[in-house]
């Protein structure tokens, strides 16, 4: 058995630990960290960028579809093979090369997950290392869905492999992993049913913008069974059996390939938090403001696995990891969570977009606000590529013009919403947005007419 000290260890090697990692090494503390799988975390291996590789194809296909008439005579040939291909050109370094960095800058790196033996102690690789400070950046992971046949399903990691694509897939889940891959794999021909138990999809989503992200959805052929809880997956000779109770009535439909995109848990299990005094609940590790653990101060939590304001996402890891090492080096700038609108976006196509506050939650607080809905195909932007849906619904703050939230849909909504995430943290008024010049024919130009 060795014994190892180090000031700082971390765990979990995504967008979250390894920045954490890497600042705390840049200013000459002793750092490790580790991963029980490959280097380089969700975003990067299984996640964001090879999903947005994905979508660049369909994002070609689904312009020549609504172009067919207007210019386009022949719908564009693909390769799922040469699609996978390319994909692996952007993950395949991943692990390596995350590796190859932190060695570089002197990270001592384990390969397993640790264990918490006491407050400051954890096991790994069957040594015992102690650190001063520990962060927990484990990410999550797939929610295993608590019925039989449970091990039936693949999940996002897995789809985001495939060989080759089957002839029909049901999702379970209408969230955003749901929805994105049921448009990736919709438009790549597949027969795709997505089944939910909620009564729409995206339920965190302004409801009048995903009804124009269903409709499209429709559109591709994408059928939905909606308020159906999934009781069971089976195995039959060349499909799969789902069945679910929708509405007190037993529902069944089959596919070739299942995937669970029914959400996502802390990835926790593995630590031994209790030994280390550390509090956690199901929604992650708990933090204060500072993301500091409350049961053991030694400990800090960033990026998905921890239970803060921050939403899921790769921006919000990166901003957690920032705020961890602040305290972690003692640094002068924000020691304290304090997070500024966080942009949402399912890349769907159209892509459906939110920042800020929805109607419901600027009642709540009492704003006096006014509502700017449209639905704008018309508008030159959509028209020029015969796209119908693009529509917004922007919150406006009728004491001082400030937007309260943006809520989009449309073939570029992931980019517009920046826009609005700029205005949101400049507080810009609406008049100062509308006198603003802006490129032209850009989306962004658009804004001064939706405000
Ligand atoms: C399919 C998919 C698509 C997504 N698309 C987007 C998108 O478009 N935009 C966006 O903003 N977000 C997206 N996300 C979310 C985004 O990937 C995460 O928010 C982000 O990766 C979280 O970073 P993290 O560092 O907190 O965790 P992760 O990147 O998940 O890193 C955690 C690391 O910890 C490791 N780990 C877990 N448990 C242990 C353990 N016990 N011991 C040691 N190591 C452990 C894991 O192997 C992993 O490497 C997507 C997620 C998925 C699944
Ligand atoms: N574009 C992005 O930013 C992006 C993309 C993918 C994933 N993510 C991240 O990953 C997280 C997880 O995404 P997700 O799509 O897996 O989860 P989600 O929480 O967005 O959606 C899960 C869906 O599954 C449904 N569901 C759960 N159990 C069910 C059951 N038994 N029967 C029927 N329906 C059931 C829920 O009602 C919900 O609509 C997101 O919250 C997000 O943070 C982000």
């Amino acid at each position: 058995m060795g014994f190892e000290e180090f000031d700082v260890f971390v765990i979990g090697t995504g967008t979250a630990g390894k920045s954490v990692a890497k600042e705390c090494v840049a200013e000459g503390l002793r750092v490790a960290i580790a991963d029980n799988r490959e280097f380089g975390g969700t975003c990067a291996n299984r996640g964001c960028d090879p999903k947005k590789v994905l979508v660049g194809l369909t994002e070609i296909l689904d312009r020549a579809e609504k172009m067919k008439g207007h210019g386009i005579t022949k719908m564009p040939e693909f390769s799922w093979k040469d699609l996978m291909e390319f994909k692996k050109t952007f993950t395949s370094a991943v692990p390596a090369a995350t590796e190859k960095d932190m060695k570089k800058l002197g990270i001592k790196m384990y390969h397993q997950s640790p264990k918490f033996l006491d407050e400051t102690t954890l096991s790994v690789e069957g040594k015992t290392v102690t650190a001063k400070k520990i962060v927990i950046a484990t990410g999550n992971r797939a929610f295993e869905l608590p019925i039989p046949g449970r091990e039936l399903p693949i999940i996002s990691d897995d789809f985001l492999e495939l060989e080759e694509l089957p002839e029909s897939i049901i999702f379970i889940g209408a969230g955003y992993i749901g929805m994105e891959f049921a448009h990736i794999a919709a438009r790549c021909g597949v027969d795709v049913t997505v089944i939910d138990g909620e009564s729409r999809p995206l339920n965190n989503f302004d409801e009048d913008m995903v009804k124009h992200l269903q409709d499209a959805s429709e559109e591709i052929g994408i059928k939905f069974i909606f308020d159906a809880e999934v009781t069971e997956v089976e195995k039959l000779q060349t499909n799969y059996r789902v069945k679910a109770i929708r509405k007190g009535k037993k529902v069944e439909i089959k596919a070739k390939l299942v995937v669970n995109a029914a959400g996502r848990v802390p990835s926790i299990e593995d630590l031994d938090l209790e030994k280390g005094n550390v509090e956690y609940s199901k929604r992650g590790i708990t933090v204060n403001e500072h993301l500091q653990n409350p049961g053991n101060k030694n400990v800090y939590a960033c990026g998905d696995v921890s239970d803060s304001e921050g939403l899921p996402l790769t921006p919000l890891s990166s901003q957690e990891a920032r705020i961890v090492a602040a305290n972690i080096l003692n640094k002068d700038r924000a020691k304290k969570v304090d997070f500024p609108p966080q942009p949402s976006v399912v890349f769907t196509l159209p892509n459906l977009a939110s920042v800020g506050m929805n109607e419901k939650e600027a009642k709540e607080k009492g704003y006096n606000f006014k509502v700017e809905q449209k639905l704008a195909p018309k508008w030159f932007n959509a028209k020029r590529i015969n796209d119908a849906y693009y529509a917004y619904k922007i919150l406006v703050d009728k004491d001082n013009g400030l937007v309260l939230g943006a809520h989009l849909v449309g073939p570029e909504a992931g980019e517009m919403v920046n826009m609005f995430v700029m205005a949101m943290c400049g507080k810009l008024p609406c008049e100062t947005l509308k006198g603003m010049i802006f490129s032209y024919p850009s989306w962004a130009s658009d804004i001064k007419a939706m405000v």
